[in-house]
């Protein structure tokens, strides 16, 4: 595990787009297409909107990127809360890729078939065994949550299926999300983590025991890929 440690938000977006820029820029020299999955929540926008910018937007090669999201709320995309919305604003919306290379979940069907359909989009995507996502964006919740896997959901400790849709009643809303067993398989997978808020968090993450009831995002521990925390100083304000 890599911890990355930036001075505030600003440099931290800066980080990540650099990161991200020279990740597709080396695979895309061994092989013809990127995949990656994005995430939601305020940390990614300030990415998506520099990424939409020179120099990134020139360096990136869209047209070569696969996108899908590691999670998703379930509302329409043009629903301020859509990731998937989202993305599309900032940065989607402002570059070349194809739209068929482009996988939102479907918030149109039923919550479980949309799960349904996603799973079924990945299996046919990257088949049944060997890597997944050549890149994998994550954000962490105040309460460690990462993806749509939540303190004390039964998904926390899903070990077979890819997706799953559930409804979350603190937030009184279904979700719909990746779970560990693909997300562990990614290539590389990569935090951004940014505010005070996150501090306390963030040490449980990464410095406390093992407890994913509590702090879900200690379930993502890619087998064979890297994994990355690039974070602010003060989301880092409590490590050793
Ligand atoms: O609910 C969500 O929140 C997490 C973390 O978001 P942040 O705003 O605290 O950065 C995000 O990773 C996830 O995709 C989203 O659905």
């Amino acid at each position: 595990m890599d911890l990355i440690i930036k001075k505030n938000p600003t440099d931290l977006a800066k980080a990540a787009a650099d990161l991200i820029t020279k990740r597709i820029t080396d695979v895309l020299k061994t092989q013809d297409r990127f995949t990656i999955a994005l995430s939601g929540g305020s940390t990614p926008k300030a990415l998506h909107e520099l990424l939409a910018k020179a120099p990134y937007v020139e360096q990136i090669p869209w047209a070569q990127l696969h996108v899908f999201w590691g999670d998703e709320r379930y509302v329409p995309i043009d629903d301020e809360q859509s990731n998937a919305g989202m993305a599309y604003d900032t940065l989607l919306g402002h570059v070349y890729t194809p739209e068929e290379q482009i996988h939102v979940w479907k918030t149109e069907l039923e919550p479980a078939e949309a799960a349904a359909d996603y799973d079924r989009v990945l299996h046919e995507y990257f088949g049944d065994t060997g890597p997944t996502f050549d890149l994998v964006l994550l954000g962490m919740g105040d309460d460690g949550h990462t993806l749509s896997l939540f303190p004390g959901t039964e998904v926390v400790h899903e070990q077979t299926a890819w997706t799953a849709a559930y409804f979350l009643t603190k937030q009184d809303m279904y979700r719909l999300t990746l779970t560990a067993p693909i997300v562990n398989r990614a290539k590389c997978v990569l935090f951004l983590v940014a505010g005070p808020k996150k501090a306390a968090p963030l040490k449980e993450v990464l410095e406390g025991d093992y407890n994913p009831d509590v702090y879900p995002s200690q379930q993502i521990k890619p087998t064979d890929g890297e994994l990355i925390w690039l974070v602010d100083e003060k989301a880092a304000a409590d490590l050793e």
